[in-house]
């Protein structure tokens, strides 16, 4: 099962080696593109927690979680930046 911690690395090599994809994508979008996803998503965190079931919020949650790692891989941020946050 993924992390949050593989799931990024898999996500900064796909980015480092320019393999076409969703993320490779995403970044190249850029910021703007990348925080109106995250706006999205997380909205849809917050209605399946209040009319969804747990699987479908925890999907959603999944989600949101991969768009914040995209923001961070467009923005050049690493996890211990975060981390030293929390
Ligand atoms: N975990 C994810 C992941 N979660 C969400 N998403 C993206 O976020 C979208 C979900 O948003 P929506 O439900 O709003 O779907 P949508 O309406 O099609 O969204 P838009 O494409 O219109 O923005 C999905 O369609 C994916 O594009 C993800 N895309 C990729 N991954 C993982 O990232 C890794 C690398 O993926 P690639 O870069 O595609 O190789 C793989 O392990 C993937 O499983």
């Amino acid at each position: 099962m993924k992390t949050f911690d593989t799931l990024f690395a898999e996500l900064a090599q796909a980015v480092a080696d320019g393999r076409e994809g969703n993320t490779l994508s995403r970044v190249e979008g850029g910021v703007h593109s990348i925080g109106k996803k995250i706006v999205e998503e997380a909205a849809e965190v917050w209605m399946a927690a209040e009319h969804e079931g747990d699987d479908a919020t925890a999907a959603e949650i999944s989600q949101l979680l991969y768009h914040l790692q995209v923001l961070m891989l467009a923005k050049g941020l690493s996890l211990q930046d975060v981390y030293r946050h929390l």
